[in-house]
């Protein structure tokens, strides 16, 4: 079983990174920690960074999870190659470009880029927020996937992953710790990144950032609305590189492990995802192709 610690990055292909970053510091309102000629990385919380851009095609390079040490490392690559995953071990230069000790990746059964890493670099400094958003932490990530159940049987069999609630079989939503979910599995036609969420400190931070983007011209996908899983009120917008971000705020957490018994929603009911029943869609960010496995 592979130990999940925590949820650790984004990285994505930028075709224009000027505007990439722009948005992610003076709309999105996380903190610029590096930038190079080709590169930037960026953050919302102790984390070094939870968002890098890396120059070039538009799409999801990978999603990166902390593991403990190198023994998880190694046993989690042991455990993948078992199950007939292949899994490519990161070079010294990757692994001081993540800003991380030591790392792995693989392809999840449907072409989902997943780096594990240990060590993921903590900065202690306080944080310089491109705006006041409200941000508290990089909240979840959202994958998607063509078949939902056959996600979950991945993540939770060779994972410590829980479900903590069904949308029928439109999505999952896993659990790694108590927060309701770090990792969210969405149908779709193809490997991606459904979106990446950030938690805000107040129903007002959510209100405020909606008036904000509207303001600005940002397309809102989805809500103001709320969620009945996590029952937390949510805001999905797009950014450039077709990068959706979520706010939220409120979200459940799990604290006795033993008595949740994660429930099933229908989809098709109006307040599946809304129980303010708003309407919205959430686009995805497609996989970009890493040639880690040829297909
Ligand atoms: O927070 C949730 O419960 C939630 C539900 C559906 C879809 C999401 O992205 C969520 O974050
Ligand atoms: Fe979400």
């Amino acid at each position: 079983m592979i130990h999940l610690q925590d949820i650790a990055y984004v990285r994505s292909g930028a075709a224009d990174l000027a505007t990439a970053v722009g948005f992610a510091v003076d709309v999105v309102g996380l903190e610029l920690v590096e930038r190079t000629g080709d590169r930037a990385w960026l953050r919302a919380d102790e984390r070094h960074h939870c968002l890098a851009f890396v120059e070039g095609r538009s799409g999801v390079l990978s999603t990166g999870f902390t593991v403990s040490d190198e023994n998880a490392l190694a046993d989690a690559e042991r455990t993948l190659e078992a199950a007939g995953v292949k899994v490519v071990r990161g070079s010294a230069a990757g692994a001081r470009e993540r800003h991380v000790r030591d790392y792995l990746a693989f392809e999840d059964p449907f072409g989902n880029v997943v780096e594990l890493v240990t060590d993921q670099v903590r900065l202690p400094r306080p944080l310089a927020f491109g705006r006041p958003a409200g941000i508290t932490e990089f909240g979840h990530l959202c994958l998607d996937a063509p078949d939902v159940r056959a996600a979950y049987r991945f993540w939770s069999s060779l994972f410590n992953t829980r479900v903590s609630d069904w949308i029928g079989d439109r999505a999952c939503l896993l659990r790694i710790d108590p927060v309701h979910h770090k990792l969210a599995v969405f149908k779709g036609d193809r490997p991606g990144l459904c979106h990446m969420n950030f938690q805000v400190a107040s129903l007002d931070d959510v209100m405020r950032n909606w008036r904000f983007l509207e303001e600005r011209g940002v397309e809102i996908e989805f809500g103001p609305g709320r969620h009945p899983q996590s029952t937390a009120v949510f805001l999905y917008f797009k950014g450039p590189e077709g990068l959706t971000y979520e706010y939220s705020y409120g979200v459940r957490r799990i604290t006795d492990e033993q008595a949740w018994r994660p429930r099933y929603f229908d989809p098709d009911e109006p307040d599946a995802i809304d129980m303010w029943r708003g309407k919205g869609s959430i686009s995805s960010q497609p996989q970009l192709s890493t040639g880690l496995v040829e297909r």
